[in-house]
């Protein structure tokens, strides 16, 4: 197989329209324009794994009637692998729009081209949009997004920062806090929590009651506005996360006081810098079983493997057995992990096996070495 090993994050610029070109609309689904109207932007942010897409593919499958555009951004290798994991809605959402702002963290290089792609959408005039969610990488820095979509004067009449949602994973989170406290690691998550309007607390189904309740008090002691929702795969009451309008004069306050805080903030302090990301990238197809096993002994501890912190692996995969067509993703948040089918190949995609890995201390030939031999030979 070969590899790809990826520098940190650098732009992609998205093309002359400022948009990579999913777009789906129902032609009987136009309404009047209300150009007078702002659209809600919805910034939907949270560590690695935490359960982001799972959200965007609640809220797109949901029974809500609303024309939502949906734009994400990918970290490093993730590009492709991000899109392939959001089932777009069968009868829930009216439109998706999807602007992908490729290898590149909003938070660094490509505030440009989202205010360019935010204006792009809004001005979509004959398909207008009821709202906007921007699925942000894990390790994305809330800070600079937020105060793009606060304080910039280009997009000050066209969209409004509805509200930050910040997705946690009850079961990853107290190590995520501990290592903050105890080394200023996983600063992302720390200002995930600080920024956001709302944590849904994810993967409650993982922990006990007691764990839950000493989360919440940590969450609290972070942002003490915050409104916690619990849930299982980010099954939440939708009015509670879209048009919540959450800026009243003390969230405003509160918002204006984080950004000013922000400034003054090193990039050590908003970056995790340790973070890379391995990619592996073969044409062939795979067996499932073998490449089940090789994921197991990375991600699985006591095994020979002992990576430091987190790893996190999501992959598309051709399938020995399995309809040829379909793309596989796996996905594992430190060692947990499941696979489960994802979408169509769609036609004019490049069909290949993908690989991602995101974590500290990786070891790159080890993770090549893993995955020899799962490729079909025959
Ligand atoms: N047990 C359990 N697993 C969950 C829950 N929610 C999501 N997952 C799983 O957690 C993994 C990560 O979910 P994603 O939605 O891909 O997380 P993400 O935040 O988008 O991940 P990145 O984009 O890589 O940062 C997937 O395997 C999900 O199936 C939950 O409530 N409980």
């Amino acid at each position: 197989m070969e590899k790809e090993v990826d520098d940190p994050p650098v732009a992609v610029e998205i093309d002359q329209t400022g948009q990579q070109s999913y777009y789906h609309s129902q032609s009987d689904s136009k309404r009047p324009q209300t150009d007078d109207v702002s659209v809600g932007v919805t910034v939907i942010t949270g560590y690695l794994g935490a359960g982001k897409s799972t959200l965007v593919n609640h809220i797109l499958n949901s029974q809500h009637g609303k024309r939502i555009a949906v734009i994400l951004n990918e970290f490093g290798e993730e590009i492709g692998v991000e899109r392939a994991m959001i089932n777009e809605g069968e009868g829930g959402a009216l439109v998706e729009e999807w602007v992908e702002l490729a290898n590149g963290c909003i938070c660094c290089t490509v505030k440009h081209s989202l205010v360019q792609a935010l204006e792009q959408l809004v001005q979509m005039k004959e398909s207008r949009l009821d709202h906007i969610i921007i699925e942000t990488t894990g390790l994305a820095n809330p800070a600079p997004l937020a105060s793009v979509l606060w304080l910039d004067d280009q997009l000050e009449s066209s969209v409004k920062l509805d509200s930050i949602i910040t997705v946690v994973d009850a079961k990853n989170l107290p190590f995520q806090l501990n290592k903050h406290r105890d080394s200023s690691s996983f600063p992302e998550a720390f200002l995930q929590i600080a920024f956001a309007d709302v944590v849904i607390l994810n993967k409650v189904d993982l922990v006990s009651s007691e764990i839950l309740e000493e989360l919440e008090k940590e969450i609290h002691n972070i942002n003490s506005l915050t409104n916690i929702i619990h849930s299982v795969r980010c099954e939440v009451d939708l009015s509670k996360i879209l048009n919540c309008q959450a800026y009243d004069a003390t969230h405003a306050t509160h918002l204006e006081a984080l950004l000013e805080e922000s400034k003054s903030l090193s990039t050590r302090h908003l970056h995790d810098g340790g973070v890379r990301t391995v990619c592996i990238c073969d044409s062939q197809q795979v067996d499932l079983d073998k490449v089940d096993s090789a994921i197991r002994n990375i991600v699985i501890p006591d095994r020979t493997m002992h990576w430091e912190f987190e790893i996190r692996i999501v992959n598309l995969l051709m399938i020995r057995g399995s309809d040829c067509n379909l793309t596989r993703q796996s996905l594992a948040v430190r060692e947990i992990y499941d696979i489960v089918p994802a979408r169509k190949w769609e036609g004019s995609e490049n069909q290949m096996n993908k690989i991602v890995f995101i974590g500290h201390n990786l070891n790159e030939d080890v993770l090549l070495d893993s995955f020899r031999g799962c490729a079909l030979t025959t």
